[in-house]
């Protein structure tokens, strides 16, 4: 098990395993009112959030919302204009070290050399790290095993992806940053790679994840900090996300005889009424889907084919911004 290879050499990271659902828990990241220009150029303007010890914390905005900024002052690799950032209690500029230790890093596509073999890398890498985890069950845990003397450049996009995931594991890290986890990767790769992060969690290593895929910030992410333009515009769970923004549904059915879009657009829980040939879209909050069916028993109409679609994370994210993320 993921869990196994990485907490080789033992810590106390108490809480290792819990799921935690945005609740109040342990804070091993702290933002508060950071801020980072390049030049003219500001990348970050006033980003705060925090992330409890445990959970997969999600930071999603479409490209240059200042995401990956954010994240490489966390990682100590960017010095803040203003603002404070606590890693695991330590100041990510002044100990930088000791974090470097204990926050593992997933290096970008080209970083290592061509011809640098699996197990070599991770070797290499261990070498760094007071508690290196366990390398034949890191190798194991992420599908390298038949790839650890292939050198770097023969490996498959998805591959190189594991082995970069495996080398921010292998320190044994109580934190990992994950950024732009799956791009590049064909859906079943993606998916494979978001299995073996629910793992990665569920060994104890609290996740810092950047995205721009809604997707997979709704499948893997516990809570989200929505970032655009350098801003917060908002954190919550994606449930919550969706909820506080959005609580529309539509519901689509093709009724069994003619009837009159003005019995539903009467009703107080309907938005809106569309006729699509045949069949009808009603859009509405609360508890319209009881409505429209009362209605429907009423006047003896059967809904055919009836669906009920549920606002999701890409319409959160349009009201949040005003914008559709891709
Ligand atoms: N070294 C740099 N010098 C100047 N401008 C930069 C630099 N790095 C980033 N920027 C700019 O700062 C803004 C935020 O960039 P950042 O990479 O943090 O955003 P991002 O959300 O991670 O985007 P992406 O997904 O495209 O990487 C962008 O407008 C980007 O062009």
């Amino acid at each position: 098990m993921a869990g196994e290879a990485i907490r080789e050499g033992g810590d106390s990271r108490e809480g290792c395993g819990v799921r935690m659902k945005g609740g109040p828990g342990v804070p091993v990241i702290e933002v508060r009112g950071l801020h980072k220009r390049y030049g003219d150029k500001v990348a970050v303007e006033d980003v705060s959030f925090s992330v409890e010890r445990g959970e997969i914390f999600g930071i999603l905005g479409p490209n240059g919302a200042g995401k990956t900024t954010t994240v490489e002052c966390v990682e100590g690799l960017r010095k803040p204009d203003r603002g404070e950032i606590s890693v695991l209690g330590l100041d990510p500029q002044r100990d930088k070290a000791e974090l470097r230790q204990r926050v593992g890093v997933q290096l970008q596509e080209g970083q290592l050399p061509d011809r640098l073999r699996v197990f070599e890398a991770l070797e290499l890498y261990a070498s760094f790290y007071r508690k290196p985890a366990d390398l034949e069950q890191l190798v194991s845990t992420l599908g390298l095993t038949e790839k650890r003397d292939t050198a770097y450049k023969k490996l498959s996009g998805g591959q190189k992806q594991r082995l970069s995931i495996a080398l921010a594991l292998v320190g044994s890290p109580e934190i990992a940053v994950l950024d732009e986890l799956t791009t590049g990767l064909d859906p079943q790769a993606r998916r494979d790679t978001w299995d073996l992060i629910e793992a990665v969690r569920a060994s104890g290593v609290t996740i810092l994840l950047v995205t721009h895929f809604m997707e997979e910030a709704e499948r893997l992410c516990d809570r989200l900090a929505v970032i655009d333009g350098g801003r917060v515009v908002a954190v919550d769970t994606p449930g919550g996300l969706v909820a506080g923004v959005n609580d529309e549904q539509r519901i689509r059915f093709r009724p069994s005889r003619p009837v009159s879009e003005e019995l539903f657009a009467a009703l107080p829980e309907v938005r809106k009424v569309e006729r699509q040939g045949e069949v009808l879209v009603v859009t509405g909050s609360g508890n319209v889907l009881h409505a429209v069916t009362s209605v429907l028993a009423r006047h003896q109409v059967i809904a055919g084919e009836l669906r009920v679609e549920h606002a999701n994370l890409d319409d959160a994210f349009v009201a949040l911004t005003g914008r559709k993320l891709d």
